[in-house]
């Protein structure tokens, strides 16, 4: 039998990469060829020693080969992006093509509307891999359709709630994504999402992957009808979830240096004290913020681990150090602060006892799988919606509360810490649903699990199509 073959397309962004590199392992696993395409800034931090057989990649110069800097021009990086992704993956499969190994598929991800056009100019079939939550997709759609002003509306008056088809929620304005509000400070963001949606509008029978699970999302994935959604998660290596394959330990990416001491240092706290606090690979908190956070973890007394990532200069002369803490050494006495770590690793040490997150969803799912209580501290895009889902939902976590100026106080942020961890009855019942959740992400990623199951029949579906039987 040919090997049906795969173009996955990434963005160059941690928690983008991360889930595509899964992916792209998990389709290998079932016997497929996937050639990841993502931009040479993110591959030159790819650990390519362990690539399983059947990965390959196929990097592209963006014209922004050392990363985004705080201080680039965003929608420059958007065009560049779109025009250089767009010849490189032209010439991609024009040469497959001709070389008598064409591609079966191309899948890819959020903030890219080019390569679907790309695709369906050379008419190779196309499925989007959607890396939040159902919930997500299925707010940003109804956005688009006809809910565009009553969702303005709502972040206009946080106070007041809406409801969505199909969607068992009542969300006020911090639950929705944070791109809808014009004054956000991602300007690519909503034309790129719009562009994926006007695609999607003109497509039939569209096929979309979502890094989810059956049972974590059950309506939300049938909320829309005309979109066939696909749960494929969580993509997460299969070593912590309890998975066969033991030596799937890690994504294979990193884009920033990791510190190595912190496993001694975890393993000598009692089981269950450690509080890991971080805050993902792009947001960066207001110094007031920080400090209010250092302060909730010095008074809450418990060992911590948390990841302050380096500051990423403006340019060679940037030598503002505004961010660093004033009591950092009284930190250290305490806990442990590192740039980077492998939060999969940290999150499985014994000694954790609760997870401080922006709420990405990759930490997010993260987070489910390993059975940890959360205290979610989200900021931004998706972010609000996956803490709503969190503190509601599965209740694995309760939500800190800003006050009028939008700072999280330390008050506040040590009442959340103590009600996760403490002993009181909602400490506990957190604590049950978070081992819960644990079980059934670890089911449903299992083989023969429903994410496992479900991605085999996606991938029968795009090798042996079925016949549209015309209705006559
Ligand atoms: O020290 C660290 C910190 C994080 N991680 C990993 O980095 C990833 C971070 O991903 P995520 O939790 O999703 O956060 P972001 O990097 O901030 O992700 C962006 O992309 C996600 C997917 O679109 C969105 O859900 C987020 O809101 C958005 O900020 C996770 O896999 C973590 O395990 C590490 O390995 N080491």
């Amino acid at each position: 039998m040919v090997k049906p073959r795969f173009i996955l397309v990434t963005f160059p962004a941690q928690g983008h990469i991360n889930p595509s590199i899964q992916f792209a392992k998990r389709l290998t696993a079932i016997g497929a060829e996937v050639t990841l395409v993502t931009s040479l800034s993110a591959y030159r931090h790819m650990s390519k020693g362990s690539t399983p057989a059947g990965l390959s990649f196929s990097p592209f110069s963006d014209g922004y080969d050392d990363g985004l800097k705080p201080s680039d021009d965003y929608l420059h990086f958007r065009s560049e992006m779109t025009s250089r992704g767009s010849r490189a993956l032209s010439d991609l499969i024009v040469s497959a093509e001709n070389e008598g190994r064409p591609f079966t598929c191309l899948i890819y991800t959020l903030l890219l509307s080019w390569p679907p056009l790309v695709a369906q100019e050379l008419h190779v079939p196309s499925a989007m891999l959607w890396i939040q939550p159902a919930t997500v997709f299925d707010i940003y759609y109804y956005y688009f359709h006809g809910y565009g002003d009553t969702i303005r509306e709502k972040i206009e008056n946080p106070s007041y709630s809406i409801e969505l088809p199909g969607l068992p929620l009542q969300l006020t304005g911090r639950d929705l994504p944070s791109f809808f509000d014009a004054s956000n400070n991602y300007p690519f963001a909503m034309p790129s999402f719009k562009e994926q949606f006007d695609f999607l509008d003109k497509e039939t029978n569209q096929k979309m992957l979502v890094n989810t699970l059956d049972d974590l999302e059950p309506e939300a994935l049938r909320a829309i009808g005309k979109f066939n959604m696909i749960a494929i998660g969580p993509l997460t290596p299969s070593a912590f979830l309890g998975g066969k394959d033991p030596s799937d330990k890690a994504f294979g990416c990193d884009l920033f240096k990791r510190s190595k001491d912190y496993n001694q240092w975890l393993n000598s706290k009692p089981k269950g004290s450690v509080i890991y606090v971080s805050f993902g690979s792009i947001c960066v908190l207001s110094k007031r913020q920080m400090e209010e956070v250092g302060y909730a973890l010095l008074d809450s007394g418990r060992p911590f681990l948390w990841v302050i990532r380096e500051k990423v200069k403006k340019d060679e002369d940037d030598d503002d150090d505004e961010q660093e803490l004033s009591f950092r050494e009284e930190l250290e006495k305490l806990g442990m602060i590192v740039p980077w770590c492998s939060q999969l690793e940290v999150l499985s040490n014994n000694s954790l006892g609760c997870f401080m997150t922006h709420c990405g969803w990759n930490s997010t799912l993260e987070s489910l799988g390993s059975g940890l209580p959360v205290v979610a501290f989200p900021q931004w895009s998706d972010q609000g919606t996956n803490a709503k889902l969190i503190e509601d939902v599965w209740k694995t976590g309760m939500r800190v509360k800003a006050n009028k100026e939008g700072i999280i106080e330390r008050d506040e942020i040590k009442k959340c810490l103590e009600l996760v961890m403490g002993d009181g009855e909602k400490g506990e019942e957190i604590r049950r649903n978070a081992k819960k959740w644990k079980d059934l992400v670890r089911e449903a990623s299992k083989e023969g699990g429903s994410s496992e199951r479900n991605l085999k029949d996606f991938v029968d579906e795009i090798v042996y199509p079925k016949k549209v039987v015309p209705p006559y």
